[in-house]
């Protein structure tokens, strides 16, 4: 059984959480594409959820940035946030849910009506508190061979000034007993970045592998919950970028020509 292997299904009852997504669209009609990207932590949620949002043209939010932008604001609940995130362990629901519904506010002005959700739901409450207030079109569900999980969240690195993301990690998986190899890559800083990287603080390998257990338990029955629903896009990542990217088009139906917007529809 690897890291991020699959587990059995959890019911859902929807229980009323007294929780309200605010803002969010209700109405399908002229609104835009509404997708989740579920994903093991180092699985690339958020490099694919960020390069398919500036292809379909609606904003990738993702929670753990509202998370780490609220700590660095020094707010109220950052020594709360901060003490949990540096465990690997999840923020309250109603905490989360509040910044989310902060951050789809503020775009309601800019006239965005959808979404790429990175990083939410993560449970399976959250996604009935979701489903309560939209009618999500579609949940990717990246996967990525346990082997390289762990590498991948040791190797990420942000620059300090521009908040690019990149990784240092080189993985070189040997075929092995009938099994492929994988490589991927790294995605080195370009030079006026490369001096200034830094490391989240939660990429550590204990914190990692307490997150891995915690998607384990707690995100995975999120699987089967849009599974149900017949929401569900499996996507097995064959390699790093440069073979992923066109292979998750074309699940997508995206499709690597001109026509990308509408063969999104
Ligand atoms: N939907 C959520 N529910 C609860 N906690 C969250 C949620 N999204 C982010 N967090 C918090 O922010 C941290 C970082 O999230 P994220 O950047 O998405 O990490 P990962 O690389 O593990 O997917 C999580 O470990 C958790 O503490």
């Amino acid at each position: 059984r690897g890291l991020c292997s699959s587990s059995s299904s959890s019911s859902s009852s929807t229980g009323s959480s007294g929780l309200e997504l605010r803002s969010l669209q209700q109405s399908p009609k002229g609104r835009n594409h509404q997708w989740v990207f579920l994903g093991c932590p180092g699985v690339g949620k958020g490099t694919y959820a960020s390069r398919l949002s500036g292809l379909i043209g609606v904003p990738h939010i993702a929670t753990g940035d509202l998370v780490r932008d609220e700590l660095a604001s020094s707010g109220p609940l950052s020594s709360q946030l901060a003490e949990i995130v540096s465990q690997g362990q999840l923020v309250p629901d109603e905490i989360i849910i509040d910044l989310l519904s902060k951050r789809l506010e503020a775009g309601g002005p800019k006239g965005e009506t959808g979404f790429i959700l990175d990083g939410f739901p993560r449970t399976v409450r959250q996604a009935e508190i979701l489903e309560g207030v939209t009618d999500i079109d579609l949940v990717v569900n990246l996967k990525l061979r346990a082997e390289a999980l762990l590498a991948k969240c040791l190797g990420r690195r942000i620059c300090s000034q521009c908040g690019g993301n990149y990784n240092i990690a080189s993985i070189d998986i040997k075929s092995e007993n009938g099994q492929p190899g994988m490589y991927m890559a790294p995605l080195l800083p370009p030079p006026q970045c490369a001096s200034k990287l830094i490391t989240r603080s939660d990429d550590t390998e204990e914190v990692v592998m307490e997150r891995l257990r915690i998607y384990n338990k707690l995100t995975k029955p999120v699987e089967d919950f849009y599974r149900q629903r017949g929401k569900l896009l499996e996507f097995d990542l064959p390699g790093g970028i440069p073979e992923s990217w066109p292979k998750l088009l074309q699940a997508l139906k995206l499709g690597d020509n001109d026509d990308k917007r509408s063969a999104a529809a």
